[in-house]
């Protein structure tokens, strides 16, 4: 899909695929697209060119069977201040015409227990925290059952424990069987509720994939200090490592296909001493950096 806002391309030629029960991280930095992206699934944005499909309708034919299947978050419910979060969510279903009024309280207080909000039912919103707000909208979201849940930045603005809150609940929505599409600009906030990436970056998907795929992507490097480096590079351009480079006592390689046990017992063999010896792969917060250019930003 492509949306063009006058002469500013926001989405380019996106091709993405959410898999059927995946937790979809839709990472990028702040205007590379991911809200405009979220906007023409839910078919609040009509996209300049190209198509997709919601729960396997294509759209926008399969609009209204498709949408009360899924749940989103956006900008996220207007919520009123004075008002309880139980009586916020009642207010917001009644508006639903879908809704059936007399299953109204049971879903109500099914989608408080969900998000963990019933203790705090009839507190007012305006006393809640951030994250209990963010989990209140949570709960707005999933009072009808749903197939697709759609999050844009919802850890945008909590404090550590509120994103802990907001994660640990997609979390469990994912154990559930929900699919969940949940975006933001921070890697470290969702990677470790996230089964599959998608790397936005100037409106273009740059990388997408599941984890393992992503992380597989990342070539390995050999590290070995050694008083020995001459041998050791020898060793291993033998033995057919690419890159093999050599830097004071430490070589470096690319080890490809070969074993790690294989390579520790050449150097054994030819009589090279070792004060360390690693492999590592690149992290994928190393795969988000280089795709976006964005820093790591640590919070809290
Ligand atoms: N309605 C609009 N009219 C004009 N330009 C828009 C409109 N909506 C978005 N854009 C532009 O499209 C680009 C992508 O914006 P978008 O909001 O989709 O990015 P994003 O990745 O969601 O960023 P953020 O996290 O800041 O919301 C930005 O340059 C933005 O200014």
């Amino acid at each position: 899909m492509t949306k063009v806002f006058g002469s500013q391309s926001a989405v380019d030629g996106l091709d993405m695929r959410v898999p059927t029960g995946s937790v979809y991280g839709f990472l990028g930095p702040n205007g590379s697209g991911k809200t405009t992206t979220i906007r023409m699934l839910l078919g609040l944005v009509t996209p300049t060119a190209g198509d997709h499909d919601v729960l396997g309708h294509h759209m926008p034919d399969g609009l209204t069977t498709a949408l009360h299947r899924v749940g989103s978050l956006i900008e996220g419910p207007a919520f009123h201040a004075h008002l309880s979060g139980l009586a916020n969510l009642r207010r917001l279903d009644a508006a639903d015409a879908r809704s059936d009024a007399a299953t109204s309280e049971q879903r109500i207080d099914s989608a408080l227990d969900r998000v963990g909000l019933k203790p705090a039912a009839n507190k007012r919103f305006r006393a809640y925290s951030l994250g209990m707000k963010q989990r209140l909208a949570i709960a707005a979201a999933l009072l009808a059952p749903r197939d697709l849940l759609v999050l844009d930045e919802p850890t945008n603005g909590l404090d550590p424990q509120g994103t802990r809150e907001v994660r640990h609940l997609v979390g469990s929505l994912a154990a559930d069987g929900i699919t969940v599409l949940i975006s933001s600009h921070l890697l470290a906030e969702i990677q470790q509720i996230c089964s599959h990436i998608g790397v936005m970056r100037a409106g273009r998907l740059v990388a997408q994939g599941s984890i393992e795929e992503l992380r597989s992507t990342q070539t390995a490097q050999l590290t070995v200090h050694t008083p020995d480096p001459g041998p050791a590079a020898d060793v291993l351009t033998r033995h057919g490592l690419d890159q093999v480079r050599v830097d004071g006592e430490i070589v470096t390689a690319a080890p490809g296909d070969v074993l790690p046990e294989d390579i520790s017992a050449a150097l054994a063999r030819a009589g090279v001493r070792l004060r360390r010896f690693a492999i590592d792969r690149p992290s994928l917060e190393d795969l988000y950096v280089s795709l976006t250019g964005e820093g790591f930003e640590v919070r809290g």
